[in-house]
């Protein structure tokens, strides 16, 4: 089921393209990550969802609404969470959860569980002057279980959190979408957690996306090829006829050999085999490396490559 669909959606600032032509579905359950630079228009796009900005041409459809025109609605289904929550820090933890659900109208009755989920039942009665930024952020998190919505976006959420609290973040947004069945977008310049979390990625430059999927449908359409490539090493040099092999082997788009090593481009996780071959083909192997490009990898040859 669709819960965000993106159309051709176009925002312009006089002469500025924010968000130009885009296009884009996300599933439920789906974690969809917003990867970019600086002004890609991350901000703009999830503005145009929450119906906060509206578009200059095409269509947004967020959990079967149209953001522009019923945001009220969309406001119900979809829960916001900005790069910095905002508490009352003269208020405790569930003050300030009661707080805002008396604001939006909204029950309290899942105020203490939401925050044994986040971890921060032992927490609830401190004021949130003594929270650090990561509990905060599970505090934003309990407030989004509260409201129970269908969809979640998030706006760098890891952001200045420890090493610690990024990974117990991370796993909590990882159970929100596969156990709750939430579908969360989540905006970030952290390459890496968003490779840990996301099943899809996006990656946005000056408005348009250049490409999404997930790792290996990136590695296809950045460069042409899902390659993977394996590095098998020996104590001798490979032998003509066992190159040749290896090149048969359907999977095999290359071999290069050098010396003691054999440097094998393949479309699938297929080591076992190739090492199988190599065995057959009288090679002592002293070690095998499989190289996958990470999206750290595939962002930075990407750009570096466009510079
Ligand atoms: N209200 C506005 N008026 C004019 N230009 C704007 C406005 N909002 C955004 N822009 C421009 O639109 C482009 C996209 O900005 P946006 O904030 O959406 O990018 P972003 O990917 O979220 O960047 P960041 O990662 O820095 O938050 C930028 O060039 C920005 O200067």
């Amino acid at each position: 089921m669709v819960r965000i669909e993106l159309n051709g959606l176009s925002k312009h600032y006089g002469s500025v393209k924010a968000v130009d032509e885009l296009s884009l579905k996300i599933h439920q359950g789906e974690v969809f990550g917003l990867l970019g630079p600086n002004g890609a228009g991350k901000t703009t796009t999830i503005l145009m969802m929450l119906g906060l900005v509206e578009p200059t041409s095409g269509k947004v459809r967020v959990c079967d609404l149209n953001p522009t025109h019923e945001p009220i609605e969309v406001k119900k289904k979809v829960a916001y969470m900005p790069d910095s929550l905002g508490f009352y820090d003269d208020m405790t933890a569930l003050e300030n959860l009661r707080y805002i659900a008396n604001l939006n109208g909204q029950s309290t009755s899942k105020m203490e569980e939401a925050l044994a989920w986040v971890g921060l039942q032992e927490d609830k009665d401190k004021k949130t002057s003594t929270f650090s930024r990561g509990m905060k952020q599970r505090l934003g998190l309990a407030d989004v279980l509260v409201r129970d919505p269908e969809v979640i976006i998030m706006d760098e959420p890891t952001l200045g959190i420890d090493p610690e609290g990024v990974r117990d973040f991370l796993q909590m947004i990882r159970k929100l979408s596969k156990e709750h069945g939430k579908t969360i977008l989540l905006s970030s310049h952290h390459l890496h957690q968003v490779q840990q979390v996301c099943d899809r990625v996006g990656i946005f430059v000056k408005g348009k996306l250049l490409a999404s999927g997930d790792l290996r449908e990136l590695r296809k359409q950045l460069f042409g090829s899902d390659a993977i490539q394996v590095k098998i090493q020996s104590l001798q040099p490979a032998a003509p006829e066992l190159i040749e092999a290896l090149k048969s082997i359907p999977a095999v788009s290359s071999v290069q050999a050098r010396e003691n090593v054999l440097l094998i481009e393949c479309a699938e996780n297929i080591c076992h085999e190739l090492v199988k071959v190599c065995v057959q083909g009288n090679l002592s192997i002293t070690g095998v490396s499989q190289e996958e490009q990470g999206l750290d990898e595939i962002y930075h040859q990407y750009f570096e490559k466009r510079k």
